[in-house]
């Protein structure tokens, strides 16, 4: 990519005690050497901001990108367009694809498929725990991260056997690669199980998932760890109890960390409006106790961070109704407008605090070099016009899927353009240099 030098002029950036303040950015080499008042312009190509907030790019370390095997759902192409939209430089996607990624070539594979297809934004994949994710037998942990892997999950499903979760942490301790777990004990579940085990399910008598599936293999793992070292990160938390497992394991100095999803923060059951499939993800979406629960969490630290969980399917796979049709909502480009809208407008989290769980603090628990404006950081950047209103219209999604339970919602606070160190990855349309 060609690399040129930008002077982003008139913007706004976030004070350390989280006060707007007027700043000019000068980017050299895809880096930021120099943030100011009213820089002298030194060659660069200057483009005026007119006062919008200039963040660190986003992070998002959960997402699918379906590439290989269902690009029906969404391709490496279209999903990276959609998180560039979405005001995101850094994604890292999960490897629940066909085939799952759980050797050498696939982690490759994923690398130069971005590389080559990808629209600019930074692509770190997560290998499997496990062969194929079927739970029998380990992957080679120390290979996959030679080749680039991330870290390690079996996101989709569960590790349910604790022996092969307790082995599965010592060989990630000994090679540093963390052990990402979606968090679910199947022996709870029951055939058809589509929303949480509640009030919602109980109305439309359908099978439930309870809340103990997700925090009993909380409970279990933060057990297994302790002794390993091994950094231990929870997916898309959703149940109270696995927040409370959490906070105690961190009082207690252990390396746990925990994600949560804008949905989670923003819907619980009392939500879904019927039998719409829109609304089927997994974890589900639980009670409005829980939903209190996590942002309070999210809030003091016990949460570490924001991720999307972007998990498109095609509208054909929707259309099966909530018992057939797969769990899984897209996230990536309603994000940040979301969280702006009804977390921060409403006086719920500060933009400070908002911004930090979705690019210092994911970097900060993973040890990635992003997620910072600062001298001398990379120029990943978002640029967000926080009094732009716009309804959410999934038709105009560049990502494929348009399985979103927020189409129609109107928020402000969205991205204008997108930077991934120092070149323009992504923006609005209509705006020229
Ligand atoms: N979250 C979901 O509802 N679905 C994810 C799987 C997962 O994240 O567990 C998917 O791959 O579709
Ligand atoms: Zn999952
Ligand atoms: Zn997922």
């Amino acid at each position: 990519m060609m690399m040129e030098n930008l002077l982003l002029t008139k913007g706004q950036i976030i004070g350390e005690d989280g006060e707007l303040i007027p700043a000019d950015i000068r980017i050299h080499q895809g880096k930021v050497v120099e943030i100011g008042k009213q820089l002298a312009e030194a060659g660069e190509t200057v483009i005026v901001v007119e006062e919008k907030l200039i963040i660190p790019g986003l992070i998002d370390l959960h997402i699918h990108l379906r590439e290989p095997g269902f690009e029906a759902k969404e391709t490496i192409a279209t999903g990276t367009r959609s998180a560039a939209k979405g005001g995101y430089t850094t994604v890292a996607c999960m490897p629940n694809t066909n085939p799952i990624t759980d050797c050498v070539e696939g982690v490759r594979r994923i690398l130069d498929t971005n590389d080559q297809e990808g629209c600019g934004v930074r692509v770190l994949p997560i290998a499997a725990i496990t062969k194929a994710s079927n739970g029998n037998e380990l992957t080679d942990m120390a290979a996959l991260k030679e080749a680039g892997a991330f870290a390690v999950s079996d996101d989709g499903v569960g590790v349910q056997s604790p022996r092969m979760m307790k082995a599965a942490m010592r060989q990630a301790a000994e090679v540093y690669v963390a052990v990402i777990a979606h968090c679910e004990e199947e022996d709870l579940l029951v055939e058809g199980a589509c929303v949480h085990e509640g009030q919602f399910a109980k109305e439309h008598n359908l099978p439930g998932i309870p809340g103990e599936s997700e925090a009993i293999h909380v409970g279990r793992d933060i057990l297994l760890a302790e002794d390993t070292g091994v950094h231990y990160h929870i997916c898309h938390m959703s149940a109270e109890a696995s927040v409370r497992l959490l906070r105690e394991a961190k009082s207690r100095g252990q390396w746990v960390t925990g994600e949560v999803t804008p949905h989670h923060l923003l819907l619980c059951e009392e939500d879904i409006p019927g039998m719409d499939t829109r609304f089927k993800m997994n974890p589900p979406l639980r009670r409005r106790k829980d939903q209190e629960v996590l942002l309070e969490a999210l809030k003091d630290g016990t949460i570490d961070f924001i991720a999307t969980d972007h998990a498109p399917h095609t509208t054909e796979e929707k259309a099966q109704g909530m018992v057939k049709s797969p769990f899984g909502i897209v996230g990536l480009e309603t994000a940040f407008p979301l969280l702006y809208t009804h977390l921060v407008a409403t006086g719920k989290l500060t933009l400070k605090e908002l911004v930090d769980k979705m690019t210092q603090n994911p970097a900060a628990c993973f040890q990635l070099p992003w997620g910072r404006l600062a001298e001398g950081a990379i120029a990943d950047l978002a640029i967000i016009d926080l009094n732009s209103e716009r309804v959410v219209d999934p038709e105009n999604f560049a990502s494929k899927g348009r399985n979103t339970p927020f189409g129609g919602w109107k928020l402000k606070g969205w991205p204008t353009m997108t930077l991934v160190e120092g070149n323009i990855v992504w923006q609005e349309p209509g705006i020229h240099l």
